[in-house]
């Protein structure tokens, strides 16, 4: 499998499982027919709710001798409400026991955005939308430096070998790199040819970033959209169904799906798609086995139109834009 060095020494795998949508009562069957697949990253959060079903799938693969421990990666995220020094360290304990694992591979903050502080147990999901009560979620003033000096101490601690960030502008992570004692591994963001990010690209790459790209084949439903978004979205077909993507497609005898997981892994990006169909899961295992001449390459990104689906805080009690 192919990977990417990060900043911390550790190889992460360039392509992986998104574990986000994966019902809780299917998801250690689903990690474990993964990992009998080829797949050896898992992308978590705590927002997901299924951090303990994927590590005891990760455990029965262990046991049956499928895989050892440190040819899995598993990356997770410290949500919102708990971004207060106490509250990140706690969490990670929390959730490194919940995948049942000695450490974590990547430990990312979810988002640069701090909410007031939830018991994790009073948490609704999705967790934007409020509490148990329905009370609607406010913001919060923590620093990121305190969340990413409890995020540096993990790694310090064994619990977490390394760390970054996701949804972070060129601006926060300038910021971030101004201060940051451990290096800054990773960046998670969404990333597809609707939303090519070439600055925050170029910026992390240069910067010894490595980038993760989240929902690759664009938008799966334009009702997801934050309102800040849905005009620029009207009369835009599904990437899947691009005249470019299919034209591409075609010439290279593979399907739409792999023309943009291979676009993105052809940036150095590393990508992590999930699917329930299983010959789409092998699919795209095997996007490296395809490859884009430059000028396709260059095509598919030209059709760049800033069209953001992920950006939740209209969610909040005082709405704002994460993406401004
Ligand atoms: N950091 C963050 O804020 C965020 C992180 N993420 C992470 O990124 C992961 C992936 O992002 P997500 O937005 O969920 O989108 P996905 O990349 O998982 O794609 C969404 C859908 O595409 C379908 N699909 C998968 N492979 C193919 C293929 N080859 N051809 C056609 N259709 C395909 C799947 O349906 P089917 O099962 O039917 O194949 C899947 O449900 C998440 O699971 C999560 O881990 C996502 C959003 C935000
Ligand atoms: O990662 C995720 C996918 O996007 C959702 C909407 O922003 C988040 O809530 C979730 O944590």
């Amino acid at each position: 499998m192919a990977s990417i060095k990060l900043a911390s020494g550790y190889d992460m795998p360039i392509v992986g499982f998104g574990l986000w949508k994966v019902d809780q009562n299917t998801t250690a069957d689903t990690v474990y027919h993964a990992i009998k697949t080829g797949y050896r990253l898992f992308d978590g959060a705590y927002d997901y709710q299924n951090e303990k079903e994927a590590g005891e799938g990760i455990k029965k693969a262990i046991a049956d001798g499928l895989v050892k421990r440190g040819d899995i990666f598993v990356t997770t995220k410290l949500w919102n409400n708990y971004h207060k020094k106490e509250h990140a360290k706690a969490m990670a304990y929390a959730q490194r026991d919940a995948w049942g694992l000695d450490y974590i591979d990547l430990y990312l903050i979810h988002f640069p955005v701090a909410l007031k502080y939830i018991e994790p147990e009073k948490l609704r999901y999705p967790a934007w939308w409020g509490d148990a009560e329905h009370k609607m979620i406010e913001t919060d003033k923590v620093p990121i430096m305190e969340t990413w000096r409890a995020l540096e101490e993990l790694v310090d601690e064994g619990v977490v070998r390394s760390i970054g960030v996701s949804n972070f502008s060129t601006q926060l992570l300038y910021d971030l790199l101004s201060y940051a004692r451990r290096p800054v591994s990773s960046l998670q963001i969404e990333h597809h040819p609707y939303l090519v990010q070439d600055t925050l690209v170029t910026m992390a790459q240069e910067e010894g970033i490595a980038i993760t790209g989240y929902s690759t084949f664009g938008p799966q439903s334009f009702m997801e959209l934050p309102p800040s978004f849905r005009a620029r979205a009207e009369n835009v077909p599904m990437l899947f169904d691009h005249p470019v993507i299919q034209k591409i497609a075609k010439a290279h005898r593979t399907s739409p799906g792999q023309v943009l997981l291979r676009w993105a892994t052809q940036r150095g990006i590393a990508v992590i798609p999930k699917s329930n169909n299983k010959a789409r899961l092998q699919q795209n295992l095997e996007v490296n086995n395809v490859s884009l001449e430059k000028a396709e390459l260059e095509e598919i990104s030209a059709l760049d139109r800033g069209l953001r689906f992920n950006d939740p805080g209209f969610y909040l009690k005082k709405p704002i834009r994460i993406f401004d």
